[in-house]
Formats: C-alpha cells, structure tokens, sequence
C-alpha cells in the first residue's frame, strides 16, 4: 500500500435477527484501504454489502469489530461525533439518486455545505464549479424530476464530492441506469475522484465496473477476498 491508510476494518462481525434466529452476515472482515485509493466491492445479492457500506458510513453499528477512519474509531464516538464525522468526511451516491424533490439542482448539491456551515458565497461558488466538472453547469435551478437518471446521478455524485470528503461510498450507482448512461456515470465519478485525490469504494454486480477500479474485493460467506490488481 503507497499511501497510508485512510480507512482500517478490524474483525468485523454482524447478524441479523430473524424470527428468533440470527443470520450472519458479516464475519470477520478486515480491510485497509489507503487514501486515493479506489476499492470496487462485488458480490452475489445478499452477501451483505450495502450493510457494510452503511457501516462504513457510521449509519449503521456492527456488533463486533473496529472501524477506523482518519485515526477515528467510528463507534467509539457520540451520536453527535459520528453525524458530524459523516457531515465532514464522507459523501454517498445511491442507487436511486435519493435527491430532494423539492430542491433545485444547486440546492441538493449545496446541502452539505450548508450543513458544514459555508457561507452562501462559498457555496454558490463550489455549486457552480463542480457543476461544470459534471457538464450540467446550464441545469442550476431545474428541479430532480425535470432530469434524465443519468442527470440526477451526475447531480448526485457531485452533491457527495462537493464538501470534499475523505472518503466516498457508492453503493450501485449505475444499477438503475441504461449500460451506456452506466459507463458515462463511472467516467465521472472516477475521474472526478482521482481529480480531487478522494478515496473511492464502489458497490457494483458489474465485472466492468469493477475493472475501473484499482482493487476489486469480493464478499462471499461474510468475508472479503482480492480479484487480482487492476489499473486504469
Ligand atoms: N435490517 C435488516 N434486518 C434483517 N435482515 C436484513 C436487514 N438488512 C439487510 N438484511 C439482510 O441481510 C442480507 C444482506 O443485505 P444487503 O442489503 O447488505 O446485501 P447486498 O449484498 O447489498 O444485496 P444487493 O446486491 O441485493 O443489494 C440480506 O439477506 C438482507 O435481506
């Protein structure tokens, strides 16, 4: 590993309960992955790695086993630590875009800036910035259900990148959109993120995604193994 690592996965574990009985999902886990480093994630449906990711991102607790971002035990923190450390550190691009409806296009990717407490200014100029790194530098006051997917996730990606997160967590996105609209959404997203140096892990069932990336992970039976070392 060239740069040191950003994010250290010690020993993870997790059940879920089910009728009575608990279902292992996660179990034991380990995983450094290093700062610009980008990590794709594979595996069959209901392997458990939307669960990991939203570990990762401090929503949801395991119960066992460390997770440690930028030298933060992320389970060790308050509530409150933990909401800020998310606010600060790390961006989420979703299957389904999850914009707000009612939000123009500059208004969902100011959110988390206003959330960190930039000044209206401050935002107005990185809205716009990042908006011409996605090419919809013209769409500003257009509202999510006026945009194509492929849009609405170029909106999305730029809205988890705008704060300048240590680390973003992409879980499937480019599984609602067409194969070609996919490919244009992995251009972006990795290249924007080798532009800004932010360390990248990307939930995919697509190999050819996953060959983007610089390391491909699979989860299988609730631990993580290597598929070879690719570059891009
Ligand atoms: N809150 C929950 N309670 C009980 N079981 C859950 C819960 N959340 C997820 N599961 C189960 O845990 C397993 C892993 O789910 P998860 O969504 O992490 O898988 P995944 O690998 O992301 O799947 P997919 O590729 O289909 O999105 C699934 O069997 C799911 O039904």
């Amino acid at each position: 590993m060239q740069n040191k690592p950003l994010l250290v996965i010690e020993e993870l574990y997790h059940s879920y309960q089910e009728g009575g009985d608990s279902r292992p999902i996660l179990n034991g886990i380990n995983l450094q992955v290093a700062e610009h480093e980008c990590i794709a994630l594979l595996g069959r449906s209901g392997s458990g790695k939307s669960t990991l990711l939203n570990m990762l991102a401090g929503i949801d607790t395991p119960q066992q086993g460390c997770i440690n971002i930028m030298g933060q035990a992320i389970h060790d923190l308050s509530e409150r630590e933990r909401t800020l450390l998310r606010r600060r550190h790390i961006g989420f691009v979703y299957q389904f875009f999850n914009l707000i409806p009612t939000l123009t296009v500059a208004e969902n990717i100011g959110l988390p800036l206003e959330l960190n407490g930039h000044k209206e200014r401050e935002i107005k100029k990185l809205v716009g910035l990042i908006l011409s790194d996605i090419g919809l530098g013209n769409r500003w006051n257009a509202y999510p259900d006026q945009l194509s997917g492929g849009e609405q996730q170029r909106i999305a990606i730029a809205r988890a990148l705008v704060h300048n997160p240590a680390i973003v967590l992409a879980d499937e996105p480019t599984g609602n959109l067409d194969a070609e609209t996919g490919e244009h959404i992995m251009r972006i997203l990795l290249g924007l993120s080798k532009q800004l140096k932010r360390t990248l892990i990307i939930v995919t069932h697509s190999l050819e995604v996953a060959e983007k990336a610089d390391r491909i992970l699979t989860l299988n039976d609730g631990t993580l193994s290597t598929h070879g070392d690719p570059h891009w």
